[in-house]
């Protein structure tokens, strides 16, 4: 299972949960990543952890003022990229946009989306992964494998659907060891989390929680 944690803008040390993703990343078969913000990106990876980026902009070198450049998040030591966030959504010609520009960087894609149908036009923009991640969960602390099950296997159909090398994380309230099993028996092949880990007085202990039955 893919265990990616967004850090979002949460007021954690992204240092500090960077070296715990990247400790508990060397004692599980998991593989565990983290998003922090553009800002933090070059000291995140420094730390060894694998690092994505939160969003990357559909755009290239150039006239561009106040936007994230694909190059200067590969150059800064990400090796992916979210697209589409629910709470950095994007129109269809821009996550195509952004999927292009990652690409061209050399930055593996998880476009997110809000719901099956949507997953189905995202796995058609040929990104390395989809996650679904119902809003109104996000944040709540309820697993979406619990409280939406079905939303993950239409999800994990929707993608299949249209392409098979697309895989599916899901992601929103999940915060447990038993919530990522639960995404991984629906079909999910990794899990998006944030709140949990960010949130957490203890991020070693909230990760190693998260891994452990894997
Ligand atoms: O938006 C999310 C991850 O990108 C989910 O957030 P929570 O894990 O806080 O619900």
């Amino acid at each position: 299972m893919f265990v990616l944690v967004n850090l979002k803008t949460y007021p954690c040390d992204p240092i500090e949960v960077a070296e715990a993703v990247r400790d508990v990343d060397d004692r599980t078969d998991a593989r565990l990543a983290v998003a922090p913000q553009a800002a933090h990106l070059e000291r995140v990876a420094e730390t060894g952890v694998e690092t994505w980026a939160q969003h990357v902009d559909p755009i290239e070198h150039g006239s561009n003022t106040g936007q994230t450049l694909a190059e200067s998040v590969a150059d800064a030591g990400a090796d992916g990229t979210l697209i589409n966030h629910s709470e950095q959504r994007l129109k269809l010609a821009d996550i195509d946009g952004s999927v292009r520009a990652a690409e061209r960087a050399g930055l593996e894609t998880v476009v997110c989306a809000n719901n099956p149908a949507q997953i189905g036009a995202a796995a058609a923009l040929g990104p390395d992964a989809v996650a679904v991640e119902p809003p109104e969960l996000i944040g709540t602390g309820t697993p979406v494998s619990q409280a939406d099950p079905d939303v993950v296997e239409d999800a994990v159909d929707a993608a299949a659907g249209v392409d098979a090398d697309v895989s599916v994380l899901c992601g929103a309230g999940i915060s447990t060891g038993e919530d990522v099993v639960a995404a991984g028996d629906l079909g999910a092949e990794g899990v998006l989390l944030a709140s949990g880990v960010a949130k957490a007085d203890d991020p070693t202990a909230a990760l190693e929680d998260l891994v452990d039955p894997l």
